[in-house]
């Protein structure tokens, strides 16, 4: 550095150079990149003869001129045709544009020049792009001439005469032609006026030099050699800038390219804008050279704090050292630089002192001359005053001069001052309104994204809110006509309504005036009708006490027939249909109707019609519903009349299993005393010492009910049951219960027997029906034989034959007694309704008829002393008595009428049916007779026990 010399400051000349190169200065970026841009189209219209593209032409026309790769292509077939047919492309026009451009980057890479990008290309900045199309001029030009870029390791080897080259090389940068190149265009650039010039060739000098420091970082940095990268950093123009004495502002444009180079080369990781701009800034604004240097100081320590930037990526690829050598030699670059602006500046300075002394000397020199020329004046008289005179006068216009010059001076200073101030503000509001409007695009960018995405949202919503606008209108329409049509419906109805309305408001008053009448005759009906109540209740009464009277007396009416059938002599015949039993599927019956005094209707099943009737007619009829007690509630008067010294006689007829046992049963069980089987009899006599018609009886005095249920059971033991077809358990005996009963009559003294027998026959039976073979066989003929017998002995009787076969069977020898003499008989004749036993039961009721028609002759009690006559007055009286109850019944029958004419009356008709239960002990005591009758009580006391009721 000390051999450099100091450099020649022409005064106010130099220095209106320097402010009019920082101005230029300003604009140096876009007119080095329009320089740059300028020397590639010069180049490609080199190459390409054919392109012919203007050199002045914008960014945006090199781009499109070069995006759609075709003049890629053609470059690097110019340039390198073996790659073309390395790679076996062609490059045609069926190749696409991406293809074309990635082949030309592809190719370029393989190369080791850097790349631009494809975006570079298509869009934004087109820097990267001539930065990288110049570096590959560089690697293989001189002077528009192609040079093989297969050639160049050995750069020696080019051509000489290049249109670039200068004519001499410089001594120091003599080794590689396209240095010294890039040199020798930087000389020429110091030599020229223009300060932007040299800087251009400087830039791009400098920056080549970079680009190639660079370079070696992205791809064969490795490979290098630190020798060889110091060899490159020593052999930079700067030294040689420094040594020929350039000018501040070239110096300056030095240190401007090796920050641009730096920045750009850094691809985008060293916030180059902003260094830039403080950068551009504080270039502006330097307009003496204390500021250059605290802009060269800026500058540098603005590119300090990336520096560690290189050691990173040195760390990365271990190329640390290498790059610290590059950064160090940078840093020496620029500190070269800023030693040499301060050495200037403090030449500039003593200059400036030196003039300065000068001025003073040559003022002293003048003053001294002005003194010499007013002492001559003063000695010279008129001439001299006048000439004294136009000196003062030139004085005082020279003082006014120099004031108004000082003043000139101050003015300009001031606007100087003013305008630099200006300018700062200018830049400052110029940055602020960049970053303002950087800021406001930013926004706008954001507002945009977001309106474009609430725009979509809100437009689906539109659609949607349309949509549904358009369904509701519709639903609107739907519903207006809907309510229209409501409307005119309920109008119509409306109006429909009012005269129905009105209608029946006339009818409402017409009502009302015919319900008040009908009001008063309502009132008026009640009165009367509660006066017919009044008369109707008394008439009611009356008619209840002639129910009441009635019933009784229709009581007494059955009682006084009975006892006049009793003096008749008549059997009474009393007909049970059992039910159906619960194993009987075919429920055909052949009783078509059962009357309440004894009617009864039997028909054929197979002749329908009145030809398949016939009617009968008994004393009583039970049906199938009729229970156990109705049955005795009707024999139970005959059963008293024993009490009274009658000998009675009950027996029970009917097919096998018609349910003549089960009638019996009950009577059987309380009123049995002996038990005779007349099965196991031998021949009975008939005038037996004890009364008895069977021999071998015997008699068993009783105390109790269960004296009597103990002899029953004996009884049972002893009977023989079988099964046949027709019944289950069939009694194969006839079986008869006599009941002994002695008594004397208090009053008279006169001792009473009577006789009850209870027989229950065996049931008679068709044999083929009743499937019986064997002992069956003959037990059914033995049986069949004796209920023959009965039947001759009871034809013999109706007939009123003179001989009665009583000695043909067993049986009417034992029903002698009963069945011929002045005994009370009662039969109870059993039928099967069902279908099948159609034959058996006609048969059965024939000969039930037969017997009811039997007159066996009044019946008489044993009270002896009571002859014929007497009884005679008695039939007569009871025949009154008949005729008077006969009367009776025909008023209640007419009562009864009228009752039937009010219903209201039936609640006293359950007085008139409510059963008695009998208290046999009490009446016994107010009855005419007092009986030792312990059996008699007991059999009835029985009875009441069971809770059987008796209808008295
Ligand atoms: N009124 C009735 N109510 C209910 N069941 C009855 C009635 N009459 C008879 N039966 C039933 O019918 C069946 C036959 O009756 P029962 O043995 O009394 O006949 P039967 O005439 O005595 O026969 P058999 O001459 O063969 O001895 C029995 O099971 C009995 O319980």
């Amino acid at each position: 550095m000390s051999s450099v010399s100091a450099p020649q400051m022409n005064g106010p000349e130099e220095l209106k150079r320097s402010n009019s190169a920082f101005e230029s200065s300003v604009n140096i970026n876009s007119e080095v990149e329009a320089k740059q841009r300028a020397l590639l189209i010069e180049w490609l219209n080199s190459i390409l003869p054919n392109l012919n593209f203007p050199i002045k032409a914008s960014d945006e026309e090199l781009r499109a001129c070069l995006i759609d790769g075709t003049v890629l292509c053609q470059i690097l077939k110019r340039l390198k045709p073996a790659s073309v047919d390395e790679a076996n492309y062609s490059y045609n026009s069926s190749m696409s544009r991406s293809g074309k451009i990635a082949r030309f980057l592809t190719t370029l890479g393989k190369l080791g020049i850097s790349r631009f990008e494809m975006s570079d290309l298509e869009k934004g900045s087109m820097k990267p792009v001539i930065n990288c199309l110049l570096n590959l001029r560089a690697e293989y030009i001189t002077g528009g001439d192609i040079r093989p870029l297969t050639s160049i390791s050995t750069k020696s080897g080019s051509r000489q005469g290049d249109v670039s080259s200068p004519a001499s090389l410089s001594p120091l940068f003599g080794e590689e032609r396209r240095k010294v190149s890039s040199d020798s265009q930087f000389q020429r650039g110091l030599r020229s006026p223009v300060m932007s010039e040299p800087s251009t060739a400087l830039l791009h000098h400098v920056g080549h030099k970079f680009h190639e420091v660079f370079q070696l970082k992205q791809g064969r940095y490795s490979d290098l050699p630190a020798a060889k990268i110091t060899e490159m950093m020593k052999s930079t123009s700067l030294d040689h800038l420094l040594l020929q004495n350039a000018p501040t502002q070239s110096l300056l444009s030095v240190v401007n390219g090796i920050l641009d180079e730096s920045v750009d080369r850094k691809n985008g990781e060293i916030p180059h804008v902003s260094y830039r701009r403080k950068y551009e800034f504080s270039f502006k604004a330097l307009t003496t050279l204390t500021v250059l240097q605290v802009y060269t100081m800026e500058a540098y320590a603005h590119l300090l704090p990336h520096m560690d930037i290189f050691f990173v990526l040195g760390e990365k690829e271990n190329i640390s050292s290498d790059i610290a050598f590059v950064v160090q030699r940078v840093a020496c670059l620029l500190r070269k630089v800023v030693q040499e602006i301060e050495r200037r500046i403090s030449t500039q300075a003593d200059h400036l002192r030196t003039q300065n002394n000068l001025f003073k000397t040559r003022e002293e020199k003048y003053q001294s001359r002005i003194r010499v020329l007013e002492a001559l004046a003063s000695g010279t008289g008129e001439e001299t005053e006048i000439v004294m005179n136009q000196l003062q006068q030139i004085k005082t216009e020279k003082s006014k001069l120099e004031e108004k010059k000082k003043l000139e001076d101050d003015d300009v200073a001031k606007l100087m001052k003013e305008k630099d101030q200006q300018m700062l503000e200018n830049l400052a509001l110029k940055q602020e309104l960049e970053m303002a409007k950087k800021t406001y695009e930013l926004r706008c960018l954001q507002r945009e994204t977001e309106y474009k995405g609430a725009n979509s949202g809100f437009e689906e919503r539109i659609k949607e809110l349309e949509h549904l606008l358009q369904v509701s209108r519709n639903k609107v329409r739907e519903l207006e006509a809907n309510s229209d049509s409501k409307y005119q419906r309920w109008s119509r109805k409306e109006s429909i309504y009012q005269s129905f309305m009105d209608l029946q408001h006339g009818a409402l008053r017409e009502l009302r005036f015919s319900s008040d009448s009908i009001k008063q005759e309502i009132s008026k009906a009640q009165k009367s009708h509660a006066d017919d109540l009044y008369c109707l209740g008394v008439r009611l009464k009356a008619l209840a006490g002639a129910a009441e009277n009635y019933h009784a007396v229709l009581a007494e009416n059955r009682r006084l027939f009975n006892e006049v059938q009793d003096l008749k002599g008549n059997i009474r015949v009393y007909c049970r249909i059992r039910p159906f039993l619960p194993g009987q599927t075919k429920k055909q019956t052949t009783i078509e109707y059962i009357g309440e005094n004894g009617e009864l209707i039997f028909g054929n099943p197979s002749k329908p019609g009145k030809d398949g009737q016939r009617m009968f007619k008994f004393n009583k009829v039970f049906g199938p519903d009729a229970t156990q007690a109705e049955v005795f509630s009707d024999t139970q008067p005959l059963i008293r009349s024993v009490l009274d010294g009658y000998n009675v006689c009950i027996f029970a007829y009917g097919q096998t299993g018609s349910g003549k046992t089960y009638t019996m049963h009950l009577v059987f069980w309380i009123l049995a005393i002996c038990f005779l089987d007349l099965h196991t009899l031998g021949i009975m006599s008939t005038s037996q010492p004890n009364g008895l018609a069977v021999p071998d009886a015997s008699m068993h005095p009783v105390t109790s009910t269960e004296d009597v249920l103990e002899l029953m059971d004996i009884g049972l033991k002893n009977r023989a049951i079988g099964a046949t077809a027709l019944n289950e358990r069939s009694s194969r005996s006839h079986s008869v219960v006599t009941v002994h009963v002695r008594g004397k009559d208090l009053k008279t003294g006169i001792p009473l027997h009577g006789n009850l027998h209870l027989v229950d026959l065996a049931g008679s039976e068709r044999v083929d029906r009743s499937e019986a073979t064997g002992d069956r066989l003959k037990e059914a003929q033995h049986i069949n034989k004796s209920l023959s017998a009965l039947g001759d002995v009871i034809f013999a009787l109706a007939q009123k034959s003179p001989h009665v076969p009583y000695r043909n069977s067993k049986l009417t020898q034992v029903l002698q007694s009963s069945l011929g003499g002045q005994a009370k008989t009662l039969m109870l004749v059993q039928l099967n309704p069902d279908v099948n036993s159609y034959s058996e039961s006609l048969s059965t009721l024939k000969f039930a008829e037969r017997v009811s028609g039997v007159e066996l002759g009044a019946a008489r009690s044993s009270k002896e002393g009571r002859d014929v006559r007497e009884l005679m007055e008695q039939v007569a009286s009871l025949k009154d008595t008949i005729a008077k109850k006969d009367d009776e019944i025909e008023r209640l029958q007419l009562l009864k009428d009228l009752k039937n004419v009010y219903p209201g009356v039936n609640s006293e008709k359950r007085g008139l049916n409510t059963f008695r239960t009998v208290n046999l002990t009490e009446r016994n005591r107010k009855g005419p007779l007092d009986y030792e009758c312990l059996v008699g009580l007991h059999l009835l006391q029985g009875l009441a026990k069971w809770g059987l009721k008796l209808e008295m």
